[in-house]
């Protein structure tokens, strides 16, 4: 459905995305994650038009999306510093989005009465989060084929958070549109994505399937010392310590076993990787994402 391939972009001749690919499939809700500064603003910028990159192509349904502005109506971002300021109420926000889009009254309606607000309402007077939850009810009312989120639960609460995400995955359950988000929150990422890509100094350095893990972190002691033959594994990291040697390795659990069963090691222990760990192996140290531990629902 969406695909971005090579895309280029530099501002005041500094390279701010570089050489960046990543694809969302209709019916999935899609991560991008990574450290400030890496170019993920940026990058979703560039999908939505509001910047035009210098190389790559970017396609909706093998549209072209750079240089089509009309394909443009098919998706929709929340940016994180959308200025709302420029609407004096929510009604004029919403016949604002209704001449580029088309917009379910109802269901608009629906969304304003679960977040107890009214379309009289002027913008001045609500708070942060209100705003927001009034931009997410036209969002959520659109008939797109795309919608991306910028910092996705910033400033909403916790229930207001699990409300969007049921109505993310109601939206893609029937595989017509798809979602791609920036969150700096692993334990979100989790809690909702199908799939992760991460991005760092300007381009996307590791994707990771969060339906179905592919990552395992190995452990093998031998009685002798001696390098373990994973020739037939694909490693992604290795290092000895001792007699212990640990790996990262991609693929299937059974035959990752079945390679090590083969090596017949003193002691050996297979686990599926977290995605903190992945994504803290393909950065560097500084950077471990934000793991929340205050009891929030996902
Ligand atoms: N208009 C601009 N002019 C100059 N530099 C810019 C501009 N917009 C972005 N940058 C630079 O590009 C880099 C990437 O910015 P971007 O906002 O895309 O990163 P990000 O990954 O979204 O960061 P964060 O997680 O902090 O929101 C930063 O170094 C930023 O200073």
């Amino acid at each position: 459905m969406l695909i971005v391939d090579k895309i280029t972009k530099s501002i005041q001749a500094k390279e701010i995305v570089k050489d960046c690919s990543l694809s969302v499939q209709a019916g999935q809700i899609c991560g991008l994650a990574g450290p400030n500064g890496a170019g993920k603003t940026t990058l979703l910028n560039c999908i939505a038009g509001v910047l035009v990159p210098e190389a790559g192509r970017i396609e909706l349904d093998g549209k072209d999306l750079i240089h089509e502005p009309l394909n443009r109506k098919a998706l929709f971002l929340i940016s994180e510093d959308f200025d709302e300021g420029q609407f004096f109420t929510i009604r004029q926000m919403k016949e604002f989005y209704s001449m580029f889009y088309q917009l379910d009254e109802e269901e608009f309606a629906q969304h304003l009465k679960h977040f107890q607000l009214a379309e009289k309402l002027r913008i001045s007077s609500l708070s942060k989060g209100q705003k927001r939850q009034a931009l997410f009810s036209i969002a959520l009312s659109l008939d797109l084929r795309l919608l991306m989120i910028d910092e996705v639960f910033d400033g909403l609460d916790w229930n207001v958070r699990r409300y969007l995400m049921r109505c993310l995955t109601d939206k893609i359950s029937d595989e017509s549109m798809g979602v791609l988000l920036v969150s700096h929150s692993l334990k979100e990422i989790k809690g909702i994505c199908d799939h992760c890509f991460l991005m760092k100094d300007q381009t996307i350095v590791a994707q990771q399937d969060l339906l179905e893990n592919h990552l395992f972190r190995v452990q093998l002691v031998f009685l002798q010392e001696r390098k373990p033959d994973l020739k037939t594994l694909e490693i992604v990291q290795m290092e000895q310590i001792g007699k212990c040697w640990n790996a990262v390795v991609r693929g299937e659990e059974q035959a990752i076993r079945s390679v090590i069963a083969g090596l017949s090691p003193a002691l050996a222990d297979v686990q599926p990787l977290s995605l903190e760990d992945y994504f803290s192996l393909m950065t560097d140290s500084s950077w471990k994402g934000v793991e929340e531990n205050d009891g929030e629902v996902f």
